[in-house]
């Protein structure tokens, strides 16, 4: 089962999330991230950058969940743009260090297979930074997604698609495929944290947590994990029927123990 911390804000679970993340790159300075895009890891990014100075990131290495397919990568809302403007500069990172599928149609037959490549040869992810979309999507792994997927291309659901509209002109232009790590990527990664906030994100918190294991619920694959981590606010812990239990669990918790 995943471990449950029940927080009491965005900017909470930013800090949690981040001292983890620094105490992993001081005992790892080549430290491999996962990096995950949207609103939901922004306040992790946000606490980084106001802990990281006097952190040596120049070894730390990184990989994105997941990309647009036949965007170009300079458009403000690629996942590249995203990860460059809000994780890679304002932390200091080496952008020859960190990875996102390459989502250009011409290459895109294997750029799925380049990508685990690269994972395999880094070493494998040590944290994964998870939010999870309304219709439960982790990485872009929409309901249906296989629990051993690799990365490949998706079709992203109508949910999604409008979901994200608020990053774009107008739904028309969110492109319709992506290409994202899979399920059974997502899950080689040594250490996840899925964060999630808002009443909005209820349901697909408690499928994630306490929903059967179903490739129709593709953040239950999460369940399969040996060490996950999930951060929610009070709000998006609203449907989970072990609250109680989670809170007393974290609060009994040994000082020694991270998340
Ligand atoms: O965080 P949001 O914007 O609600 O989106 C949900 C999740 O869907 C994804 O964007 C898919 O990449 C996640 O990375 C993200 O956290």
């Amino acid at each position: 089962m995943a471990e449950v911390v029940i927080v009491e804000n965005k900017d909470a679970a930013g800090a949690l999330v981040a001292e983890e993340i620094i105490a992993l790159i001081e005992s790892r300075p080549d430290a491999v991230l996962g990096l995950a895009t949207g609103s939901t890891p922004l306040p992790v990014y946000q606490a980084l950058r106001t802990r990281i100075s006097g952190v040596d990131v120049s070894r730390v290495r990184g990989f994105a969940l997941d990309e647009y397919v036949g965007i170009d990568p300079a458009h403000p809302q690629s996942y590249r743009s995203v990860i460059t403007r809000e994780v890679v500069e304002p932390l200091g990172l080496d952008p020859q260090r960190i990875h996102v599928p390459n989502g250009a149609e011409a290459t895109i037959q294997h750029a799925g297979e380049d990508y685990e490549a690269a994972i395999t040869e880094a070493g494998g992810v040590d944290l994964q930074i998870l939010g999870i979309g309304t219709d439960g999507h982790i990485g872009f792994n929409e309901p249906g997604s296989s629990f051993a997927s690799i990365t490949r291309v998706k079709t992203l659901t109508e949910q999604t698609r409008e979901d994200n509209a608020r990053f774009f002109d107008s739904i028309d232009d969110v492109p319709m495929h992506c290409i994202t790590q899979g399920l059974g990527t997502i899950l080689r990664a040594r250490h996840l944290v899925l964060l999630a906030f808002g009443e909005g994100k209820a349901q697909a918190v408690a499928d994630a947590v306490e929903g059967p294991l179903s490739a129709i619920l593709p953040g239950s694959a999460i369940q399969l994990h040996p060490h996950a981590t999930v951060v929610v606010d009070e709000a998006a812990a609203s449907k989970l029927k072990l609250a109680d239990y989670y809170r007393y669990t974290f609060t009994n918790k040994p000082s020694w123990q991270g998340i």
